[in-house]
């Protein structure tokens, strides 16, 4: 049944899918070699430097772009202003032009007329610089004079011809070029009349250029006469030749021989530049020289911001050369771009570079934070791939070690994968399943029906008893088939097997435990309240009586606590076999908790039914128990309480039976009582009895009272017995045996003997100082008291703060009391006996053991119980015990004193035992203190006390 071999690598296609069954083991993967970023150090600097670099070359590009923007500007500029000078300087040219063509059309030209012609051209106003527009007459050789009589004839008697060469020269012939018209007129131009020309090297020179080309002359720089005095240089003066005749000679020859004399215009070249540039910025400058310059060549005009020469100009400064024709001449006319002065946008550059560098920084700024979020983001990468990574590994354990079985099943029902718990809850191997068609091999048929169901898309869970597959190991599993699907499709189904059947046994055993009680098997508390419940809805229904019956075992407690509680544990589980033996089917017999069980029987037609069923609890619980070795008899007692005349709901029923049970026990035990109205209000009585015994010793309400112990011989008092009593406000005395109980069930006989304890000892003492009280006072000690381990410190104490040595107080403890662990109760009674005080054992002869224990016991007197006393006289028994009391005594040197003597005739037969003392009714009732100081007064009186 194997089914066909299916390929294991496709058939875990699915797993590896999932990824539950990773083929890696968890750890480290091999190391590769990745790439590493660069640093962000290395990243930003880098940013930071390309930035730099950049903003640089911006900067340059715009400084170049911008002084190329400049050098265009500047070229225009000083083009404009360029042909603005060579236009001026052509209007000078004109005007000298004019002022000749003026001589030449009027040779008789007088002196007014020419200032009326200079004041018409405006020549100053309109051409700044001009000083003057002149005319310069040339006198040939020796007709000086004859110019020197015509111009003083018109009015200039101080005219003469200078300077002075001294008669032409020494006849040297020379041709003179007197300045013989200058207007405007004005002191400067008269003063300058007369001058002739050609006696400056540099004028001559001029003219004769002028004269010889017929065209305008200039001359280079010159100090025009009338500023030799300022000795300012820059000045130059255009001429232009005048002819007889023609007024334009064709050849050199003939404008030599034609030539009159030379109009001229004297202009300075500072107010001429001055007035050319003062409608403009001062953002050029302007540098002329008469000729192409030379270092060191002295300018016509510079302007005033630009550096002197010996000053340097700056490389940077841009600057245009132009050349200006003037008169004949080349004037070189540089053009100097003053920056200083240019607002231009001198300051993009250093804020492009300023610019480009924040820039730069910021990017760096940004790169680093970029690379430090990379770096984050790379990091927080890297911890999310080993977190998945070790989710992976997570997953493959978990698969495999999960206590869960997990298969996964495909398309197709076979098993591709599974984990080790699934093949364990399948009895098999894990390789034996891969590739099994699991619907072939489902054991169970729901769960084929459910595997086809999840392979059709549907979940399903069951349980089933049988193997997971065939052949595999019983047990009891819980199945759930989930289908996985991815966008619809399936893609595999996902088997869980767990197997329960230990779950279930356990549950099962807690189902037991909660329903049983564990040492006897009998059904408990629960399970007992629910079987009463269901036996009251049937008698509710048939209208039957149901009767419970509440066991308790008599002095249970007793044989718990002296022959140890295995022993105690055996006890009950054979009362528990013995009950369930003597009942019918239908009734139930359960264990309440400690030695209390409960009866519930059904279908009671009347009360004696239940009285024969109490009986053969009774009956059956009284032949011996042999346990460990030990012959013993349990009695029971047994309360009774019927549905529905006693109470109609289990709780009820429970309450009256238990009440019931408490009479029982207070009547003789080893019976059984039916509930009663008045048993329950005294249950309500016990229960207020406690709360208000609480208060009684808080508040006082306790007092002792002594009973005399007399010797049978003499009538002595031979001690006292110490009996507490309680006084309440409403109720009046109340006895022990009424309290006691109630007192000891709880807790608060400890507290009550605490007090019994300090009243006594300081009574004592009190009876000592006053009455030399010799004999002793005895106090009872309850059980609790005794096992407490206290006492011995109690009773040191009590003795302690009322200054007694001990032997004044007698402690008395039941036989009971001491059979439970003799050794403690050994020790706890060596420890009283240390401390000085005498033992007494009461009510001696009701116990259980044999008497071989007394001998280890450091006892001094045996107290025979009353009711052997009282059995004495009514002749119900012979006087055995309380001769084999008194014989055990003398045999252990003990004394022995009986109790409850009443009558002589129980005192004779005391005397004739030899028993030493007895106390009773006969001699005295406990009476209180008063009385008994009265007894104690009489005797000391030495009068006779009665007997
Ligand atoms: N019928 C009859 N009874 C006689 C006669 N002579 C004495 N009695 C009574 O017998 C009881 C003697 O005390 P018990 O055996 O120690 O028995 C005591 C004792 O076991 C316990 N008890 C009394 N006082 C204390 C106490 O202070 N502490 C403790 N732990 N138990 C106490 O209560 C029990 C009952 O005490 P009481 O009611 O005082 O009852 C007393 C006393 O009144 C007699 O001639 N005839």
């Amino acid at each position: 049944m194997d089914g066909p071999a299916a390929d294991p690598a496709a058939g875990s296609a699915p797993a590896s899918q999932s990824g539950l069954h990773g083929d890696h083991p968890p750890g480290p993967r091999p190391s590769r070699r990745h790439f590493r970023p660069p640093t962000t150090l290395v990243l930003t600097v880098l940013v930071l430097a390309v930035g730099a670099g950049l903003s640089v070359l911006a900067w340059d590009q715009s400084r170049r772009w911008l002084h190329a923007e400049e050098v265009h500007r500047f070229s225009d500029r000083a083009e404009e202003l360029h042909s603005r000078l060579a236009e001026r300087v052509r209007l000078y040219e004109q005007v000298t032009r004019a002022a000749a063509s003026l001589v030449m059309a009027f040779p008789a030209l007088g002196w007014r007329d020419w200032s009326r012609f200079v004041e018409a051209l405006d020549a100053p106003g309109r051409h700044p610089g001009m000083t003057a527009v002149a005319y310069a007459r040339a006198v040939p050789p020796g007709g000086s004079g004859d110019l020197v009589a015509s111009m003083r004839a018109v009015g200039l008697s101080d005219f003469r011809i200078w300077p002075d060469r001294g008669g032409d020269r020494a006849g040297d012939g020379a041709e003179r070029l007197v300045n013989v018209f200058a207007a405007p007129v004005n002191e400067a131009n008269v003063r300058a009349l007369g001058f002739d020309m050609m006696s400056d090297k540099v004028r001559r020179a001029a003219i004769e250029q002028a004269r010889d080309s017929g065209e305008p002359s200039a001359t280079p720089a010159v100090t025009l006469k009338i500023d030799e005095a300022a000795g300012v240089k820059s000045a130059f003066i255009v001429y232009q030749a005048t002819y007889r005749g023609d007024p334009q000679p064709p050849s050199v020859e003939a404008r030599r021989a034609a030539f009159t004399g030379v109009a001229l215009t004297p202009v300075r070249i500072g107010p001429l530049m001055g007035r050319l540039l003062e409608d403009r910025r001062p953002d050029i400058g302007i540098e002329l020289y008469d000729a192409p310059p030379t270092a060191g060549d002295f300018p016509l005009y510079r302007s005033p911001q630009l550096p002197t020469a010996r000053q340097p100009a700056s490389s940077a400064a841009i600057a245009i050369t132009r050349e200006l024709p003037v008169g004949g001449r080349a004037w070189t006319v540089r053009y100097v771009d003053l920056p200083a002065a240019s607002p231009a946008a001198g300051w993009m550059p250093p804020a492009v570079l300023a610019g480009g560098l924040v820039l730069s920084l910021a990017l760096a700024a940004m790169l680093r934070v970029m690379m430090a979020t990379h770096t984050r983001a790379l990091a927080m990468a890297q911890q999310m791939t080993a977190s998945l990574r070790l989710q992976e590994a997570e997953r493959s354990r978990l698969f495999t070690q999960a206590p869960l079985g997990i298969a996964l099943i495909g398309v197709d029902g076979t098993v591709t994968d599974c984990n080790p718990a699934f093949a364990a809850a399948a009895g098999m191997e894990r390789g034996d399943l891969l590739g099994v068609d699991a619907r072939l091999r489902l054991a169970d048929q729901a769960a084929v029906f459910a595997l086809d169901a999840a392979l059709q898309g549907e979940s399903g869970r069951l349980e089933t008893d049988q193997p997971l597959l065939i052949g595999g190991r019983r047990s009891h599993f819980s199945l759930h088939f989930q289908p996985v699907t991815v966008g619809g499709d399936l893609k595999f189904v996902l088997a869980f097997a767990e197997d329960t059947g230990e779950k279930r046994r356990a549950e099962q055993h807690i189902q037991y435990l909660a329903h049983f009680d564990a040492l006897t098997g009998l059904p408990n508390r629960v399970l007992l309240f629910d079987r009463l419940a269901q036996a009251l809805r049937e008698a509710r229904r048939d209208g039957g009586r149901v009767a419970v019956l509440f066991i308790d075992l008599d002095r249970f407690k007793v044989i718990n606590d002296s022959l140890g509680h295995s022993f105690g544990d055996e006890v009950l589980r054979s009362v528990a076999q013995r009950l369930q033996a003597g009942l019918r089917d239908c009734d139930t017999v359960g264990r309440l908790g400690g030695d209390e069980f409960l009866i519930v029987a059904r279908r009671m037609a009347v009360p004696d039914d239940v009285a024969r069923i109490a009986g053969k609890v009774v009956a059956h619980l009284a032949s011996p128990f042999a346990v460990g070795g030990r012959n013993f008899v349990v009695t029971p007692s047994i309360g009774i309480s019927l549905y529905p005349d006693d109470a109609e709901d289990p709780e009820g029923l429970i309450r009256c039976a238990d009440i019931a049970m408490y009479h029982a026990k207070e009547h003789g035990r080893n019976s059984f009582r039916f509930v009663t109205r008045e048993m329950g209000a005294r249950s309500r009585e016990r229960l207020d009895l406690e709360g208000n015994l609480r208060r009684a010793i808080q508040e006082g309400q306790l007092f002792l009272v002594y009973q005399p112990q007399v010797d049978t011989l003499s009538g002595r008092i031979v001690g006292f017995e110490a009996l507490v009593r309680w006084r309440h406000p409403e109720e009046g005395l109340i006895m022990p045996g009424r309290f006691l109980p109630v007192a000891e069930e709880s807790g608060l006989v400890l507290a009550m003997g605490d007090w019994v304890l300090g009243e006594a000892c300081a009574q004592i003492r009190r009876w000592k100082s006053r009455f030399s009280l010799s004999v002793p006072v005895a106090v009872n000690v309850s059980g609790a008291q005794f096992r407490d381990g206290q006492l011995p410190l109690k009773v040191a104490h009590a003795l302690d703060i009322n200054g007694l040595s001990g032997p004044e107080l007698e402690i008395e403890v039941t036989e009971g009391t001491l059979i439970g662990d003799v050794e403690a109760a050994a020790a706890t009674l060596t420890a009283l006996k240390r401390r000085g005080v005498l033992i007494a054992l009461d009510d001696f002869g009701t116990g259980y053991s044999s008497l071989s224990y007394l001998h280890r016991l450091p006892i001094d007197k045996l107290k025979i119980d009353r009711s052997f006393i009282h059995d004495l006289s009514t002749g119900a028994s012979d006087s055995s015990v309380p001769r084999a009391i008194v014989g055990l005594g003398r045999s252990l040197g003990l004394s022995v004193i009986a109790e409850g003597v009443e009558t002589q005739e129980q005192l004779r037969l005391l005397r004739d035992l030899s028993c030493e003392s007895y106390q009773g009714f006969l001699f005295s009732r406990p009476v209180p203190v008063e009385e008994v100081e009265q007894l104690l007064g009489r005797r000391e009186a030495g009068e006779p006390v009665p007997a």
